[in-house]
């Protein structure tokens, strides 16, 4: 498996922490709760903030026998501790605008509890704490490195929060959602790397300490205290602990615990006997408990909250990706050094599956008993006897190449050969990046300017990696080199299996192109759109075939030509109407009917024009101005189809129908010169942002992607944007 430094720390420290991690992240779920269901409570008085400290003092004084401190928390309840009337020492929430008793202090609830202390301390006091402490950094490290790597897979800082591409589930809300937890994973693992720090002594203490003025010590003056200037200024909200002097003798003082400072005061003429600020430390102190455990806004627990959920999906979501690269992952073992092998494949390749097609090719060539070596365009080197070589290589980023060829460049030029040497590139991209297989097309344009090597076959590029465009590559290739090598298709792996039952409703006859058409409707509801697939399993067959569906009157429609030796074409042409089968609707969001473009062109050729029958049909998708190109062999062909098109067309969901016959009466043309055609209407359409959905045969797509983009540059002078496509083929 190919893996970059960034992507191997990521993993690394993710693997090494993962469960401490997610002991925090659950506990952390938990007591995001604490501050909400405190906050609720109703103990917050409105406008207390405003209140003197004279007054506040002045009623406490009048309803209480002896007042020892009150404070005021992150959640704004006033807490007094006073001896009462009766002679009781007591603690509760008061309202201060009265100083009568609003609630007792609340316990912190057993769940509370025992989710802060796994959370701080794992149980394990302070070793345990020292672990959470270190844990919390490891989860810095780990956010960071997955910044770095979202920056990569973005093409660069700027491109950031601009649209990712979705290849999976996991992939896609990983990097979604980690764009977005990024600043509150930072901060709260900041902020409990500073706890923990703390808590060990191991932050610079504060060494500020109370400056002592030259006042008289003696009692002075009783001025009454709640008419000085400082005690009628002050407010509640300035305010976080006010401590009462034990006695009257003049050397116990007010303690004030303000935000920034704690001030002794005269507890007869009001004067500030000594002023301690708190510092740094204690502002950092302040601000992480405050940041890092949500107290005083529901909001920011409720993010906190958010936080630590996303955690836990990065956890489930991460281990999900590795294990599945793992499976995927391809192990070629050589059989002939470098120097004895004719054949020399190299591969360049980020998550490593494009090993598995330089795999499928190193087998069919060692089964025609020659000799082949596999290495990765990092290593490439000096060949003696290699008569052949094909690079196989994917592309990533902005178009930049894949982890394993970046010192491929620098290789090739200081590198040199004995032999003229064969060559052929294979780019194995994605066409819904914008440098489609761009580093291919770079490493084709190396070796053409190479003088060691001539060209055999020009550089064919594969989206998504289709073995079936691999399959045709191998062929020309093999034909090109009078070799008869054969490659086999690797075993899929049955997709999730959530088998559902569709009962046969309707069906065509098989057709002059051996084709017809399956209606069937879900025996339990279920959402789907046109575009969506269906995967087929017949008769206890492991792999699944995927048909294209059309949605009409809530059932689906497919369109399926009939191999002579296809499994489950053949398995579908049996059925009959009222027969069940088990199939599964996965959705296919890359080819649903574009929500908001005012003109949509649909490109199909034989029975690719499945989803589009559904889409023409839907009457809630009027917003736009639809077009449908269809090549197909004989006007025969399109029999089967017609009535459906003809109704779109009467009820206005398509403006133009465009067909060509490959086999027609009187001249043979393909949807492209269909296209070519219409020039104008298929510019006018990508000038003004519309989408051109293509379904159909790969070769199809080439054919027609070629076009398009001839028609871009020829009448837009610019090439072709692929965000404007969309493509169902197979
Ligand atoms: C983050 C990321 C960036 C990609 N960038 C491009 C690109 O710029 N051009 C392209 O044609 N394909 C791009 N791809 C698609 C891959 O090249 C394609 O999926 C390829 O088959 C992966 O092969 P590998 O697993 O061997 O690396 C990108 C894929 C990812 C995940």
């Amino acid at each position: 498996m190919t893996i970059s430094i960034w992507r191997y720390s990521h993993l690394l420290l993710a693997l090494s922490s993962a469960i401490f991690i997610a002991l925090a992240a659950i506990t952390g779920t938990i007591l995001a709760f604490e501050p909400i269901s405190n906050q609720l409570k109703p103990y917050a008085v409105k406008e207390a903030g405003s209140l003197s400290l004279s007054k506040t003092i002045e009623r406490l004084k009048s309803e209480y026998d002896e007042i020892i401190y009150f404070e005021i928390d992150k959640n704004d309840f006033v807490t007094a501790s006073v001896v009462t009337k009766q002679g009781n020492s007591e603690t509760f929430y008061i309202n201060p605008f009265t100083s009568k008793k609003i609630g007792s202090v609340i316990e912190k609830a057993p769940i509370f509890k025992f989710a802060t202390n796994l959370h701080r301390s794992l149980f394990l006091k302070s070793t345990g704490r020292a672990i959470v402490g270190f844990v919390s950094f490891l989860l810095f490290l780990i956010a960071v490195t997955g910044l770095v790597l979202i920056v990569k897979r973005q093409g660069g800082v700027n491109y950031f929060f601009s649209k990712t591409i979705k290849e999976n589930f996991n992939q896609y809300y990983h990097v979604v959602i980690g764009k977005y937890a990024f600043i509150p994973i930072i901060i709260v693992t900041l902020s409990g790397v500073f706890l923990s720090l703390e808590r060990f002594s191991l932050v610079p203490e504060n060494k500020n300490s109370h400056v002592f003025n030259d006042t008289p010590t003696e009692k002075g003056f009783d001025t009454g205290i709640l008419n000085t200037k400082l005690f009628k200024t002050l407010t509640l909200s300035e305010i976080v602990r006010v401590e009462f002097p034990f006695s009257d003798d003049i050397e116990d003082y007010y303690i004030l615990k303000l935000h920034d400072k704690e001030l002794l005061v005269n507890q007869y003429d009001g004067n500030i006997v000594s002023e301690k600020k708190d510092g740094i430390i204690a502002m950092a102190t302040h601000w992480s408990l405050v940041l890092h455990t949500g107290q005083s806004s529901v909001l920011w627990s409720v993010i906190l909250f958010l936080t630590c959920m996303s955690i836990l999906f990065f956890i489930y979501s991460g281990f999900a990706m590795t294990l599945n690269r793992r499976k995927n992952s391809v192990k070629i073992k050589n059989k002939f050094s470098k120097d004895n092998a004719e054949y020399i494949i190299l591969i360049g390749s980020e998550t490593g599956s494009t090993f598995g097609f330089g795999k499928m090719l190193f087998n069919a060539l060692i089964a025609q008993r020659k000799s082949v070596y596999v290495s990765e365009l990092n290593s490439y080197s000096s060949y003696k006897n290699a008569k052949h070589l094909v690079v196989l290589t994917s592309t990533y980023g902005e178009g930049d190449s894949p982890i394993n060829a970046k010192g491929f460049e620098k290789l090739l030029h200081t590198t040199s050969q004995k032999n003229l040497i064969k060559y052929s590139v294979v780019g194995f991209g994605s066409l819904a990046y914008k440098g489609f297989c761009k580093y291919a097309i770079l490493v084709d344009s190396m070796l053409q300017a190479h003088q060691n090597y001539i060209p055999n076959l020009s550089l064919y590029k594969i989206n998504n990696q289709s073995f079936l465009e691999y399959k045709t590559w191998v062929k020309s290739w093999s034909q090109a080199n009078n070799l008869n090598i054969q490659i086999e298709e690797p075993p899929q792996q049955p997709a999730s299996k959530k088998i559902n039952f569709f009962k046969v409703v309707k069906r065509t006859k098989v057709n002059v192109d051996n084709s017809f058409l399956l209606e069937l409707a879900p025996v339990k509801k279920h959402k789907f759109k046109s575009g969506d697939l269906l995967s087929i399993y017949p008769k206890n067959e492991l792999v699944a075939r995927q048909y294209s569906i059309a949605k009409t009157n809530r059932n689906i429609l497919l369109s399926i030509k009939k191999h002579e030796f296809g499994i489950c074409s053949n398995f579908l042409n049996e059925l009959k109407v009222n027969d069940m089968i088990s199939a599964d609707i996965e959705q296919n969001k890359a080819f649903h009917f574009p929500k908001s473009s005012k003109e949509v062109i649909m490109v199909s050729n034989g029975t690719g024009i499945a989803p589009f029958l559904g889409m023409i049909s839907d009457e809630s998708l009027n917003h736009s101005k639809n077009y449908l190109f269809w090549g197909g062999r004989t006007n025969a062909s399109y029999q089967m189809y017609s009535k459906l098109i003809d109704d779109a067309f009467f009820n206005k969901r398509l403006s133009g129908i465009y067909l060509s016959f490959s086999q027609g009466e009187n001249q043979k043309k393909y949807v492209q010169n269909s296209l070519l055609e219409k020039e104008e209407l298929i510019s006018r359409v990508l000038k003004n942002n519309g989408v051109i959905m293509i379904c159909g045969s790969v070769a199809m797509q080439k054919g027609v992607l070629k076009t398009l983009e001839n028609i871009s540059m020829s009448w837009l002078d610019k090439p072709l944007n692929m965000k404007q496509i969309k493509t169902d083929c197979y």
